[in-house]
């Protein structure tokens, strides 16, 4: 009870502390009476003697104990009263003669004051601070929170980049303590400034309870006139606008609150770098700045539409889709926001927020559309039971794909998504770049116009692709813009640059070669790139060794391919068994040709073609290259011109169907009763064995 005095200034504490200086009776005159006679009076007490009488301790010794512990006790009471006094002043003063801001960690002002903060050094000789050797993603909470005392000169010029590894790796990253006030003087005025991080219960999908960590800043200056705050604020966004001038932020979606959240930033992708024909970049750029000019934007507000625009780039993995979404965003200075729709947690609501979240001047890139549930066909929750009656080409290439899909099926919904891209709350101003490898598995209410305006098809590389990858590669032109890189190319001598015209000639010449040697429309420009950066120092080199790396490349392409052959013919033929055999048991449900009106027949059939299409998917991966086709097992006995199918223990004589020519030329295909399927395009699949390391 004697440590009470650490509650002092509570009221219930002072009370208590009052009752124990009763406890010890007063004489006349308000003097003590004699430690015997107070000993006697209090309940216990007399015990307590008798004890300490035993051990031969003073117990008169007992009385002044007490009464020091009081007079300590009511010192930290006094100290306490007087420290909660000058608090309340504090906040009296800052109430009436102090401005003060309050930024949260998800406005990117909060970056703007914490990009000050760390290249100016503010309170980071403070005993109490974070260390991190995070470097590249840099969580919001603590976002520029940091810098390098030994190369604290180098990155305290405006635009410079920040170094952030040596020799033995990442260095360390001092981040100043939050719960701590700082303080520093800008343009001669005193600043405070505290980063307090809050706990702020959620019911996201991260559970009933979970907590969401959120940042905020508050900033405070002396007098009632908040203009040098203002002018403080002004000063940090143009620090930070100048950091960023030469770099792409990538916003991503924080799964754990489902919230933009800047998690890098890299050096501008030039437009040059991403190679792809003349005509389809020019078409694509010249829409997006018209789109992103002033007057477009007055224009579509006078017609009353919703200024958005829409593309959808689609084609084979590697081929620059995401490159070129990246180029985009550091040419027109636009923020660019990547959303997979596969995250875990990202359901429908979430999708609508974040695109309601959106700034003005936004690229939001929109990857792997064709995920799950927005697909057509293969998502997560759609029909699989589909009928495969249908004689399109485009079936058969879907059901040997399907396969191929292994990404994870998403939880959000066409329609969520529908909602999200064009609903009445979503941002107006930005772009919406959709990527797909399977534009062809998308649902046309996706890519409408209106939701996509232009689309462009990535593939192979041709030979203006294949000359131009080459040129890049070697001509020492650096992609990545940087004001460090602009100065450099301002200080060249003629000298220089006249090496470099000479140079540029050889390496032209060179890439012509190159590109004759490469077969048109055969590989991806990422596995062009692939060959070629082991051999980036000498272009030569690389043209010496191509034809070597050709061999092997086309080797593997034409094995590949007689692999796919196969799978499309036993597909071909399974179909055709299967299509007989549904024929049958039609005859044996209904004695005739009558639509499949019966419950039960129809959950057969689809059951049937399920199994069908997961069949053939599965036979063909579970056997390997040198299967024969023939091998292919069914109740098909030939009999002479015509089959006898087995079902139900009955035979039914069919039409003969021709099975023969499974491995053989595709040109001598046969027709059967359900159309000519002969002529098919045989499909090479995306991924193909690479060059072995050497
Ligand atoms: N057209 C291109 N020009 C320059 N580089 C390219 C091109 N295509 C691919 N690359 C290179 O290949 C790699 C992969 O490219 P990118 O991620 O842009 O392909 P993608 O089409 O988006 O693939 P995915 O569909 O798998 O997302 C990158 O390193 C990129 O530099």
């Amino acid at each position: 009870m004697l440590f009470m005095g650490g509650l002092a200034g509570d009221p219930a504490a002072m009370a208590l502390n009052a009752g124990l200086y009763n406890q010890i009776p007063l004489g006349a005159g308000g003097q003590p009476v004699q430690s015997d006679e107070a000993l006697a009076s209090i309940p216990g007490a007399e015990m307590v003697k008798r004890l300490l009488d035993q051990y031969g301790i003073d117990s008169s010794l007992l009385i002044t104990v007490g009464m020091l512990l009081t007079i300590f006790n009511s010192f930290t009471g006094l100290y306490s009263f007087f420290l909660n006094m000058i608090y309340q002043a504090m906040n009296f003063f800052a109430a009436y003669f102090l401005s003060k801001a309050h930024i949260r960690s998800n406005d990117e002002s909060f970056d703007y004051v914490m990009e000050y903060l760390a290249r100016n050094e503010i309170s980071t000789d403070s005993r109490l601070f974070h260390v991190s050797t995070q470097q590249d993603t840099i969580p919001r909470k603590h976002k520029a929170m940091f810098y390098d005392g030994a190369t604290f000169q180098g990155i305290n010029r405006p635009d410079s980049e920040f170094v952030q590894a040596d020799e033995y790796g990442p260095k360390l990253k001092f981040i100043p303590a939050s719960a701590k006030k700082h303080y520093f003087f800008f343009e001669k005025t005193l600043f405070i400034i505290e980063r307090t991080i809050e706990h702020t219960p959620t019911h996201n999908n991260n559970g009933m309870g979970a907590r969401a960590d959120d940042e905020t800043v508050d900033i405070w200056t002396v007098g009632r006139n908040p203009v040098a705050l203002r002018r403080f604020l002004a000063h940090c966004r143009v620090l930070f606008m100048k950091q960023q001038q030469y770099k792409t932020v990538l916003h991503t979606c924080d799964t754990y609150d489902m919230r933009w959240s800047a998690s890098q930033t890299r050096p501008i992708r030039s437009l040059d770098s991403v190679v792809m024909t003349f005509k389809d970049k020019n078409r694509l750029l010249t829409d997006i700045a018209e789109y992103l000019s002033p007057k477009t934007k007055a224009w579509y507000q006078e017609q009353g539409l919703p200024y958005r625009r829409g593309y959808l780039f689609y084609g084979l993995p590697g081929t620059g889709k995401t490159s070129l979404t990246t180029a985009i965003a550091g040419a027109f200075n636009l923020k660019l926001f990547i959303l997979s729709l596969g995250a875990q947690n990202l359901h429908d609501n979430y999708v609508q927020e974040l695109f309601m979240s959106l700034p003005p001047r936004a690229i939001v890139l929109l990857e792997d559309v064709d995920s799950a549930n927005v697909d057509r066909d293969y998502g997560y929750g759609m029909n699989h039971d589909e009928d495969i009656d249908s004689e399109d080409d485009e079936e058969v290439d879907k059901v040997l794909n399907r396969g191929q899909n292994t990404r994870r099926p998403s939880n959000v919904s066409l329609s969520g998504l529908l909602n999200a891209i064009d609903g009445v709350g979503s941002a107006e101003g930005r772009v919406l770049i959709m990527t797909t490898n399977r534009r062809e598995s998308l649902d046309t209410a996706l890519i409408r116009p209106g939701r996509v305006d232009m689309e462009i098809e990535f593939g192979r590389a041709n030979h203006e692709v294949l000359e131009q990858i080459f040129i890049q590669l070697y001509s020492g032109k650096k992609q990545n813009v940087s004001s460090l890189a602009l100065e450099a190319e301002k200080k060249k001598t003629e000298k220089e640059i006249a090496e470099e015209a000479t140079h540029k000639q050889e390496i032209e010449e060179l890439a012509k070669k190159f590109a004759a040697m490469v077969p048109e429309g055969t590989f991806t420009p990422a596995e062009v790139q692939n060959f070629l950066l082991p051999r980036k120092r000498d272009p030569k080199l690389a043209i010496d060794e191509l034809q070597e790396w050709l061999d092997v490349q086309l080797d593997n392409i034409k094995k590949s391919e007689e692999k796919e052959k196969r799978k499309r013919t036993k597909f071909l033929q399974r179909r055709q068994k299967w299509l007989k055999q549904r024929k049958q048991m039609k005859i044996l449900s209904h004695g005739d040709d009558s639509d499949d009106e019966s419950e039960d027949f129809g959950r057969r059939k689809k059951r049937r073609s399920k199994d069908f299409l997961e069949g053939i998917v599965e036979e063909e991966e579970g056997k390997g290259q040198g299967e024969d086709a023939e091998k292919v097992e069914g109740d098909v006995k030939k009999e002479g011109g015509d089959e006898t199918v087995t079902s139900e223990n009955k035979e039914v004589s069919v039409p003969e169907i021709k099975t023969e020519n499974v491995e053989g030329d595709d040109s001598k295909s046969k027709k059967s009763e359900e159309g000519d399927w002969s002529d098919v395009e045989t499909s090479r699949p995306a991924s193909r064995p690479t060059e072995p390391s050497s």
